[in-house]
């Protein structure tokens, strides 16, 4: 059996990657990073190092590389001859790849290939439905040769210290859960997946708890002028502003799915005590990444805000968490700066600085949640 894995970064290497060789796949990695190709084509073996309760080390083997840059023949082969298709390369970047998934799953079918397993691993709703949208664009037929199937996967792995190679260092926890209808009786196997009969609570969950709890770490922490993680939550205002924040979306998840307020608070409490892991060197530069694709509509913030707001319920927490993220001014990170240069732009100029409130957040003048984001886009 084989599994290709578009994405070798943190969490292909430090998650999926891991589970499907646990379930006896040969793992192939695509990815455009040539040095990280070339290091998997040359290594029989990288380690896998969990800090926390109860840490294991683990080692994977059985893998190779594709340059899906460089070696675009050589990619088309792999997903000929795939028997599980998964992504971890960023939600934004699905539209990248999709066109050679499309050309690639029309000359499976053309083969006489068998219907293959794709699921997008990324922090999004629904990622897997939309990366199978933009296949559809080029290859309508596509269904014929594919199931696609949404997925919810959730692991801390960090960015990794330099000079470590490809062993990658991951929290203990962990959990991917796959939607299992679209797959009937005959899913993948794979034993540390969770299969669910609807992922919607699971990923609404997942997004609006552990993300929207981490990334207004990292926006909070960043405006307190810290770098690690866990020590953003060692500050009492920071971790007040947090809980805050975790407050609104727990109302938001116990009031839309009916989970039950203890068991959402449990949930809250146990990812606190993942985040403040002092053994994980996460950073909140890597946290608040791509703080533009974090603040839009559906995302993180903006998602549960606009749906307590027009349920009259509060959210200024979380609009103050999108006021810390527009302050997120990392050198080296193209949205923040992107983020900036807009900003600059509108200052001072109150039209512009309300078409930019929808621009960005995709919330229109007339919604409830409008006048409270115009009122931190106009701070900053
Ligand atoms: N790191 C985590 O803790 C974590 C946990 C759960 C989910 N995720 C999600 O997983 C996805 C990846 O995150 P990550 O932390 O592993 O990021 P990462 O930057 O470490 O890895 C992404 C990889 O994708 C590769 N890539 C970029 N464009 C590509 C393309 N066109 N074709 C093939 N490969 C390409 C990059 O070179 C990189 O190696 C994101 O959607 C993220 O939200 C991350
Ligand atoms: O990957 P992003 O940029 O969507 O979000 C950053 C982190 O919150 C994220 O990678 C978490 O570490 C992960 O989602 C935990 O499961």
């Amino acid at each position: 059996m084989k599994a290709l894995h578009f994405g070798a970064g943190n969490i292909g290497r430090g998650f999926v990657g891991v589970l499907l060789h646990e379930a006896g796949y040969e793992l192939v990695f695509a990815d455009v990073a040539a040095p990280l190709i070339d290091a998997l084509n040359a290594q029989d073996s990288y380690a896998v190092h969990e800090v926390g309760f109860e840490a294991r080390d683990l080692t994977v083997t059985g893998f190779s590389g594709v340059n899906s840059a460089a070696d675009p023949q050589g990619l088309l082969e792999q997903i000929k001859t795939a028997d599980v298709i998964t992504t971890a390369v960023g939600p934004t970047v699905l539209r990248i790849i999709a066109p050679t998934l499309a050309e690639g799953l029309r000359a499976r079918a053309e083969a006489g290939g068998s219907t293959v397993a794709v699921m997008a691993c990324e922090n999004a709703i629904n990622a897997t439905d939309g990366l199978a949208e933009s296949i559809r664009e080029v290859y309508p037929e596509v269904d014929q040769i594919a199931i696609f199937a949404n997925t919810a996967v959730d692991r801390i792995v960090p960015n990794q210290a330099p000079g470590q190679g490809l062993d990658v260092t991951v929290e203990t926890y962990y959990e991917w859960a796959v939607e299992s209808p679209a797959f009937g009786e005959s899913g993948p196997e794979i034993p540390g997946v969770t299969w669910v009969e609807d992922l919607a609570p699971y990923i609404t969950r997942k997004l609006f708890t552990v993300n929207t709890g981490h990334a207004a770490t990292a926006y909070f922490g960043y405006q307190a002028g810290i770098s690690k993680i866990s020590d953003a939550l060692e500050d009492s205002q920071v971790r007040a502003k947090v809980e805050a924040v975790l407050g609104e979306t727990k109302a938001l998840l116990v009031e839309k799915f009916g989970f039950a307020p203890e068991v959402q608070q449990a949930y809250v409490d146990k990812i606190l005590t993942r985040f403040s892991n002092p053994h994980l060197p996460d950073t909140v530069e890597r946290v608040g990444r791509a703080p533009l694709r974090k603040i839009s509509h559906n995302e993180r913030f903006v998602g549960p805000a606009a749906e307590l707001a027009e349920r009259g319920m509060d959210a200024s927490a979380l609009v103050s968490a999108v006021g810390a993220a527009l302050g997120f001014d990392v050198a080296d990170d193209a949205e923040a700066q992107e983020l900036q240069t807009k900003l600059a732009a509108s200052r001072g100029d109150g039209a512009a600085t309300e078409l930019l409130v929808t621009e960005l957040t995709g919330v229109a003048a007339d919604h409830p949640l409008f006048p409270k984001l115009l009122e931190v886009f106009t701070a900053v």
